[in-house]
């Protein structure tokens, strides 16, 4: 018998009345992975110089609040975990398939009652099955290999309008994803520079609302990449080493990879529930996974050509939904008071956003252009077409600069 579909907004406020050992009941997956078994940055440095005979003074430091972890953001029990979304919300491919995919389908619904999110904008909903509390949206710039001032500020915007919307919401653990790095062609490296340096200054500007971010790392191409920049940008300079370093070497601290398989022994024998495809998220071990929603490099191409951004085509003033749509839009100025009973979570302060991608593109003031993303967002207009993500293990590395 068909399960009876869920009100969004009911099943949001029974989730966020539960404590969290009955929450954990609620998880799609009981593979998740609790904070406690992620390390810091610092844990990570401090473990090997430990073993090179080196004691880190345990600070509060940068370097205690964040952690570099390759795997299925999906399973990740922190306060919110990132989606990078597009501009209608409707869920697609990549993460975004994966977060819709384990959330259940009361996470496009809450989604589609948004009206859509503007590039380098960020939205928060309820987390639902999934082990985050909560799912942040952010839309990153569909850069296509091409990195510009308007890409760079764009992609900037996403990791602090979500950082901006964490903290607004009393939120202080977050994991990320590598925004804009898949589908949306941003060079892996010039993206990680701009994720680690923004993450850096944010907490470094709000040390006491942070307790930890995660960059959650997919590919080994990122893994490899996050490692060596944390080694530069999170250099350990409030340590206090115990011993005198041996002469000459002046190596930053390696670092051992923080993958699932670290993990999997504290969530051994957890039982699966629910009608999960075990696997489906699951990036394999060290390997780059190429995900299927993930097109082969020569149908990205493709893709990329089919969402060609046309900035001036698509070019329209953000329309302020408040007075347009307010009905629609639980978040509207109108209906603050009801809004913020019913969900704790609130927007972005200037709460304008694209107007939603309407199926026949007609309304749509997305950066790209509606024929575009209507390909993209149609396959997953319902909860339950969204194209569910498998993975192959294979070495083919992230997509070269
Ligand atoms: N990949 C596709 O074929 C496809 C199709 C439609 C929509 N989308 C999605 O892609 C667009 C956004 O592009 P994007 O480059 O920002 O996102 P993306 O294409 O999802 O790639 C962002 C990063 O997330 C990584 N990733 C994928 N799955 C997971 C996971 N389970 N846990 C952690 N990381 C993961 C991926 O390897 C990449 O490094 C949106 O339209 C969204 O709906 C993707």
């Amino acid at each position: 018998m068909s399960k009876k579909k869920k009100d969004w907004k009911t099943e949001k406020e029974r989730l966020m009345r539960l404590e969290l050992e009955e929450r954990r009941k609620e998880y799609r997956r009981q593979d998740f992975i609790s904070l406690d078994k992620i390390p810091t940055w610092r844990e990570e440095n401090g473990s090997n110089d430990k073993e090179e005979g080196k004691v880190l003074k345990s600070g509060r430091g940068i370097n205690d609040k964040v952690s570099l972890y390759k795997g299925d953001i999906t399973v990740l029990e922190v306060d919110a975990i990132v989606n990078a979304a597009n501009p209608s919300l409707l869920g697609g491919g990549g993460v975004d398939g994966c977060i819709h995919k384990a959330a259940g389908s009361c996470l496009y619904d809450e989604c589609h009652s948004l009206n859509g999110c503007d590039t380098g904008k960020a939205k928060i909903t309820c987390g639902y099955d999934l082990p985050a509390r909560y799912v942040i949206h952010t839309v990153g710039p569909v850069a296509r290999g091409h990195v510009g001032p308007t890409e760079k500020n764009d992609l900037t915007s996403c990791y602090q309008n979500s950082l901006r919307l964490l903290t607004e919401n009393n939120l202080s653990t977050v994991a990320f994803p590598c925004i804009s790095t898949g589908i949306y062609g941003f060079p892996n490296d010039p993206a990680a520079e701009i994720a680690l340096n923004t993450v850096k200054s944010w907490i470094e500007e709000n040390p006491d609302k942070i307790t930890r971010v995660i960059f959650c790392v997919f590919l080994e191409t990122d893994f490899g990449i996050y490692k060596k920049k944390m080694s530069v940008i999170f250099q350990d300079n409030d340590t206090e080493v115990a011993e005198e370093q041996p002469k000459g070497d002046d190596t930053p601290p390696s670092t051992k990879s923080t993958t699932m398989e670290d993990n999997e022994d504290s969530n051994k024998g957890k039982e699966e529930t629910g009608d999960d495809e075990e696997g489906d998220n699951d990036p394999g071990q060290n390997e780059d996974v190429e995900m299927e929603s993930q097109p082969p490099e020569e149908n990205i191409e493709n893709k990329e050509e089919d969402q060609e951004m046309t900035k001036d085509e698509n070019k329209e003033e953000d329309v302020d939904i408040t007075d347009k749509d307010e009905d629609k839009n639980p978040n509207s100025d109108k209906d603050a008071s009801k809004a913020e009973e019913e969900q704790p979570a609130t927007q972005t302060e200037d709460n304008t956003a694209t107007v939603e991608m309407e199926a026949d593109g007609s309304e749509n003031t997305g950066t790209i252009s509606a024929e575009d993303m209507k390909d993209v967002v149609e396959s997953s207009e319902e909860p339950n077409s969204i194209p569910t993500v498998s993975t192959q293990s294979k070495d083919s590395g992230g997509k070269k600069e």
